[in-house]
């Protein structure tokens, strides 16, 4: 491919490899994309990119793959100067959900490679991402054929792939649409990053998290710890709601929430709060109830423009970290989250879990429950043994 910038000897090889020929490999910091006019815009848009950046001398560019393979200089697929991190992949990344958490991972130092992928939209949100001054190398996919480069040497793949919930709807009514996303999406983790840790965003997480279990399954890649839907938002709720009763900063509580995600299957353990302490009967059962309807409360206020996104975002950041921190191998790093167990007769459930190298290393109990919770835990069972069913069979029929 010649380039009108030939005269620049590093700029002429960056231009020959922008998109190089029969390749599946993805180019750093470029949209990788089938759709030719599009290709000619990114690669003005990476030409000028590049010239802006190399002259600068800043690290965004210092990946760009050279003739001989090797990257171009210095920072070897990571910005100039930035520590050794992880390569994490956003399913979804161009959505509610998916552009908040681009730029929250993008903020985060544990990263240093961080793919976008979405089915729309996926160029200007990486076009925008990738101008933050932050470590992390940003690249785009754009559509079904880029999916296994999107996935390709990923250490973590965050999914919030999938349509959200209107006013009247419950997570269960998006199973119809969303069950087929997560399939596709988990077909490509088993063929592209096998060894991954999936953090499963995409509702109904009672039944996308089976789903995903039996795809993996089915390609021979299962490994249980590594998958787990994420459950943080209703821990987030429960701090906040809980903080706001006892007059407390809500960063200095810690309130278990088990169960699932979705309704009564969201089970808030109060009598497990810390910092210890005591609820009546009426704070009991409006913080449950605030708790198991946080989703329905945002859907609601949105009015019809989708359901809770930018405190979706925190709480997948939140949790990604703790994976990555876990990945790292810090000790001690433990959060809820909807993981197959063995902690009730049901083959998922969310609990604590203690984040290590190899995902979900430990599965904590429940704990001593009071007779409220015991009774809640009984509902929550009843529906989520229905709803891992509907996932399993989905791939199973
Ligand atoms: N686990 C949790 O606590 C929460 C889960 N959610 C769920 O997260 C999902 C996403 O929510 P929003 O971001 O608000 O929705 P959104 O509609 O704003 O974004 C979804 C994105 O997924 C993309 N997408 C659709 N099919 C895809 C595919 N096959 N591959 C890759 N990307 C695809 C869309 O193009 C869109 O950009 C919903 O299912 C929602 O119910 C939302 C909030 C909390
Ligand atoms: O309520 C919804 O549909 C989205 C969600 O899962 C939540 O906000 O907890």
């Amino acid at each position: 491919m010649e380039s009108s910038v030939g005269a620049n000897g590093r700029i002429a090889k960056i231009s020959a490899h922008l998109f190089p020929p029969n390749s599946q490999e993805p180019v750093d910091n470029h949209f990788v994309t089938e759709n030719s006019k599009l290709r000619f815009l990114v690669l003005k848009f990476g030409l000028v990119f590049a010239v802006v950046v190399l002259n600068n001398d800043v690290g965004i560019m210092d990946c760009v793959k050279v003739e001989d393979g090797s990257a171009l200089s210095r920072g070897d697929c990571r910005a100039k100067g930035g520590a050794p991190g992880f390569k994490v992949a956003i399913v979804g990344a161009a959505g509610g959900i998916g552009q908040p958490l681009a730029m929250l991972m993008k903020m985060n130092p544990l990263v240093s490679v961080l793919h976008l992928y979405d089915v729309v939209n996926a160029p200007g949100v990486t076009a925008d991402i990738s101008h933050m001054d932050t470590g992390a190398v940003v690249r785009g996919f754009l559509g079904q054929p880029q999916l296994e480069s999107a996935l390709t040497g990923i250490d973590l793949v965050i999914i919030p792939a999938g349509v959200p919930r209107k006013p009247g709807m419950t997570r269960d009514d998006l199973f119809k649409i969303n069950a087929g996303i997560v399939r596709t999406i988990c077909e490509g983790i088993a063929k592209a990053c096998p060894k991954a840790i999936v953090n499963l965003i995409s509702n109904p997480v009672n039944s996308t998290v089976p789903i995903a279990a039996e795809v993996f399954k089915k390609a021979g890649t299962y490994d249980p710890k590594r998958l787990l839907g994420v459950t943080m938002l209703d821990v987030v709720r429960a701090n906040t709601f809980v903080a706001e009763v006892l007059g407390l900063d809500p960063r200095e509580v810690d309130v278990p929430v088990v169960g699932g995600h979705a309704g009564v299957t969201i089970l808030p353990l109060l009598s497990q709060v810390k910092p210890p302490c005591s609820f009546t009967k009426e704070e009991t059962e409006y913080l449950t109830n605030r708790i198991q309807n946080g989703g329905t409360e945002v859907v609601e206020a949105k009015a019809g423009a989708g359901s809770a996104t930018l405190s979706m975002a925190y709480a997948a950041v939140k949790f990604a970290d703790a994976c990555l921190r876990g990945l790292r191998g810090d000790a001690g790093v433990v959060e809820c989250a909807f993981v197959a167990s063995e902690v009730t007769e049901l083959p998922f459930f969310a609990t604590k879990v203690r984040l290590g190298r190899g995902g979900a290393e430990e599965i904590y109990q429940l704990g001593p429950l009071n007779e409220y919770e015991r009774v809640g835990l009984e509902k929550a069972k009843t529906e989520l043994a229905a709803s891992i069913q509907k996932g399993v069979s989905f791939i199973k029929k």
